[in-house]
C-alpha cells in the first residue's frame, strides 16, 4: 500500500477568464513515478506548476479547489512556500543551470538554506552529482562553468541541483525534449532509479517514454483527466476510447 503524496479536489485553475483546468481530482502516490501525458494546450505543465506552487509567477494565475501535500492544505492563507518548494523540487524542458561553475550550481540552495561549512558543502556536492549519475563525469572539473557541459549533462546537474535541498518529490516538465537519444536513456535511467527514494511526476509527450519509465499514468484532455491508473494497463488495455485514439497517435 503506498502513501498518498498529492490529493486535489475540485481542482480549478485559471489564466484571467480562461479556465485551463476544469475540475481534477487526482491522489498521487509517493516513491514512483507518475506521468502526465496529453496533447499540447491541455494543461499538463499548468497542472504540475500548480503543485509547488511556481504558478504563483504568473501573472492573473488562479487556483481554485483544495490542493494537499502530504495532508497540508498548500493554498491555505498560512502555508509556508518555501518550505514547499524545498520540498517539491523541479526540473524544466531546457536545462537552466546557473552561470556558476558546477560545484556552485549544487552548493548554491543548500547554502541559501544555511549550510556555510565547507566540509559539509563538498559532501553534498559529491552526494547530489552520485545521485544525479554525474559524478564519475565532472569530478575533476568541479570549478568548470556549468555551461562547459553538454545538454544531457547538464540536465543531470539541474536533477542533481534540485537533489542538492534533499526533496520530497520532482515535478519534471518535458525534462528531455530538449536531449538526443542517448542522453535522454540516462536521464530515463536516471529517474527510473531515483524513484525509489523521491516520488516523480512527469509531464511527457512521449507516449514510449511514459511507458517505460512510469507506473501510473494520467491522460489529460481539455482541462480534465480522461483516465488514470497503471501505466502497463493504460497503454495495452485504455479504458476509454479517447486515450487509446491519443495513445495510438489518431490525435495530438
Ligand atoms: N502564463 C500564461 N498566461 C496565459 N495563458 C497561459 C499561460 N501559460 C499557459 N497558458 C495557456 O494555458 C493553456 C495550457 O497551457 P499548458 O502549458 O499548461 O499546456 P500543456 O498541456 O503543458 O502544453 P504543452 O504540451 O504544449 O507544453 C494553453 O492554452 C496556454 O496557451
Amino acid at each position: 500500500m503506498q502513501n498518498t503524496v498529492y490529493s486535489t479536489r475540485n481542482l480549478e485553475i485559471y489564466y484571467g477568464n480562461d479556465q485551463i483546468i476544469k475540475g481534477i481530482d487526482m491522489d498521487i502516490d509517493e516513491k514512483q513515478v507518475t506521468a502526465i501525458i496529453g496533447p499540447s494546450g491541455c494543461g499538463k505543465s499548468t497542472f504540475l506548476k500548480t503543485l509547488n506552487r511556481m504558478i504563483d509567477i504568473v501573472p492573473n494565475s488562479k487556483v481554485v479547489g483544495e490542493i494537499k501535500y502530504r495532508e497540508q492544505d498548500i493554498y491555505h492563507e498560512k502555508a509556508n512556500v518555501v518550505t514547499l518548494r524545498q520540498q517539491v523540487g523541479m526540473v524544466f524542458q531546457k536545462p537552466n543551470p546557473f552561470p556558476k561553475s558546477i560545484f556552485e550550481n549544487i552548493a548554491f540552495g543548500p547554502r541559501i538554506h544555511g549550510i556555510k561549512d565547507r566540509a559539509k558543502l563538498n559532501e553534498i556536492v559529491e552526494k547530489s552529482l552520485k545521485s544525479g549519475a554525474l559524478w564519475d563525469e565532472v569530478k575533476d572539473k568541479l570549478n568548470s562553468s556549468a555551461f562547459s557541459l553538454s545538454g544531457g549533462q547538464q540536465q543531470r546537474l539541474c536533477i542533481a541541483r534540485a537533489l542538492a535541498v534533499e526533496p520530497d518529490v520532482l515535478l519534471m516538465d518535458e525534462p528531455c525534449s530538449a536531449l538526443d537519444p542517448i542522453a535522454t536513456a540516462k536521464v530515463e535511467d536516471l529517474i527510473t532509479k531515483l524513484k525509489d527514494k523521491y516520488t516523480i511526476i512527469i509531464v511527457t509527450h512521449n507516449m514510449q517514454q511514459a511507458a517505460r519509465i512510469s507506473q501510473k499514468t494520467a491522460f489529460f484532455l481539455s482541462g480534465h483527466v480522461i483516465e488514470y491508473g497503471e501505466t502497463s494497463q493504460m497503454f495495452t488495455k485504455p479504458k476509454n476510447q479517447k486515450t487509446e485514439d491519443y495513445i495510438t497517435g489518431r490525435f495530438g
